[in-house]
């Protein structure tokens, strides 16, 4: 198993670009199923998780170019769909959460869909019931393999639009129902939509497809069904989550950094969340910079109770910088309720940051108190094994600011989301080694 050697206690200083979204490029790759005419994307971060979805469309029979480092150029004119029935499939689609978002565009243009579970973190119950709800309401037929653990959509005719309450606005589902009901003949009306900076790219880059969709970034999407949509050229915003774990990162490290070109109107409420814990950010252009703090407080609300951070879908805070803002808030002076909502298994890793000499209380799986050090003393180096890939840039970060030598297993984990992440953090005076 692969690791980081990680010597901690060393500054960081200079300048990192975010990496394209992991999310955004994950929904933006499965929708040039949608047509049989070229499209191209740019800023397509390099991670596992991409890598293995381009393979599964270069399986499937999908023409791709790769003219540039981060431009892809994809063309689904002549797909080979008994694919979908090997083995090699279901296995390969298993590593992914975003597999699950082929089924939008393969329901609406070919009438037939199949996917294993997907894959993703294993950070609790993460079920797809919206989805194929969603689908069903479109007028697919939907059966689940118990055996296969595969769920198989089909449809003879062509899809027809129809008024959709989502249950729960679910990021990959709202993503799917999308991408299938652009084809549907009719209006569709999507209801409690998700509407996180992922969806409205994917929104936008199907209107630049010829897609009628209005409701872009609310959660009431409505869609007017066309015969066919044509080629287009899209361009992946860069990852928010990365730009919060870096932030997390510079503060943790009381180093002062720079993240470029970060797209800060669509970062939402996470720069405001961090300077609740204190952490000056500071915008210039489209860069944030970090200045090295030696200590941060945290504010309280209005009255005086304790802060809380938590998850929320889009306007809310992202449940994937929870892990984050935990680690950051353990350097902090003052205390944090951490309150992830969304996922009951992600906040485990805690325990590590507990043997490492951090104060927190796991109240129940979804809830944590962090009492922050003010760096009244240092956090001990340790050996952890990554979870999920949030929890794997917690510990990343948490390894940075510890003094000694940890390390950290499992870090296939963090590389289906970041990019060289090693390289890119040792050039910034990081000392960490791959093994
Ligand atoms: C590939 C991809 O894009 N993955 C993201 C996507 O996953 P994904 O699309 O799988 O996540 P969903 O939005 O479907 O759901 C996340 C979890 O929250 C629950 N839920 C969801 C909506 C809601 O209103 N209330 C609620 O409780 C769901 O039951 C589920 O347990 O969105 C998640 C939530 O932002 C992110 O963590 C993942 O990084
Ligand atoms: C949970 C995440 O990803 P996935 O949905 O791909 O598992 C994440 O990016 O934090």
């Amino acid at each position: 198993m692969s690791s980081f050697i990680i010597e901690g206690g060393h500054k960081l200083a200079g300048t990192i670009v975010p990496q394209g979204s992991k999310n955004e490029a994950l929904q933006v790759i499965c929708a040039t199923l949608l047509t049989s005419e070229r499209v191209t994307i740019h800023n397509i971060p390099d991670i596992i998780d991409i890598n293995n979805l381009i393979i599964l469309l270069r399986k499937m029979g999908v023409k791709i170019e790769h003219p540039l480092s981060k431009t892809y150029i994809f063309q689904a004119n002549d797909l080979n769909l008994d694919y979908l029935q090997t083995n090699d499939f279901l296995a390969k689609s298993a590593f992914l959460r975003g597999s699950i978002m082929l089924v939008g565009p393969l329901i609406a243009r070919f009438g037939y869909a199949i996917v294993p579970k997907p894959g993703g973190d294993k950070i609790g119950r993460r079920r797809l019931d919206t989805h194929f709800a969603g689908m069903q309401k479109l007028g697919a037929t939907f059966t689940y393999d118990t055996k296969r653990c595969t769920y198989e959509v089909k449809s003879n005719d062509s899809l027809h639009g129809e008024y959709i309450l989502l249950e729960e606005a679910s990021v990959t589902g709202t993503a799917n129902i999308l991408m299938a009901s652009v084809l549907a003949e009719g209006k569709t009306t999507i209801y409690n939509a998700a509407c996180e900076p992922y969806l409205q790219q994917l929104t936008k880059m199907l209107i630049s497809m010829g897609a009628q969709i209005n409701g872009l970034a609310s959660n009431l999407l409505v869609i007017e069904g066309t015969r066919s949509l044509h080629g287009c050229e899209h361009t992946v915003l860069p990852d928010m989550i990365e730009v919060g774990s870096f932030i997390g990162m510079a503060a943790m490290t009381a180093s002062e950094l720079r993240i470029k070109n970060v797209s800060y109107n669509n970062l939402g409420v996470i720069p405001d969340v961090f300077r609740k814990l204190g952490i000056i950010l500071n915008k210039e252009d489209d860069d944030i910079i970090v200045p090295a703090q030696e200590s941060y407080t945290v504010n309280t609300f209005i009255d005086g109770s304790i802060l809380i951070v938590v998850d929320a879908p889009w306007p809310g805070l992202t449940p994937d910088l929870l892990s984050v803002f935990l680690v950051v808030a353990t350097q902090a002076n003052g205390n944090v309720l951490i309150h992830q909502k969304m996922f009951e298994s992600r906040l485990f890793f805690v325990d590590k940051l507990i043997d490492m000499g951090a104060q927190i209380i796991l109240c129940d799986p979804h809830r944590a108190i962090v009492i922050g050090s003010d760096r009244k003393y240092n956090l001990r180096s340790t050996t952890m094994t990554s979870p999920d890939i949030r929890a794997g840039i917690a510990m990343l970060i948490t390894a940075l600011n510890a003094q000694g030598i940890s390390q950290i297993y499992n870090i296939d984990q963090i590389d289906r989301g970041y990019e060289a992440i090693d390289k890119r953090l040792n050039a910034l005076g990081a000392k960490i080694i791959r093994t």
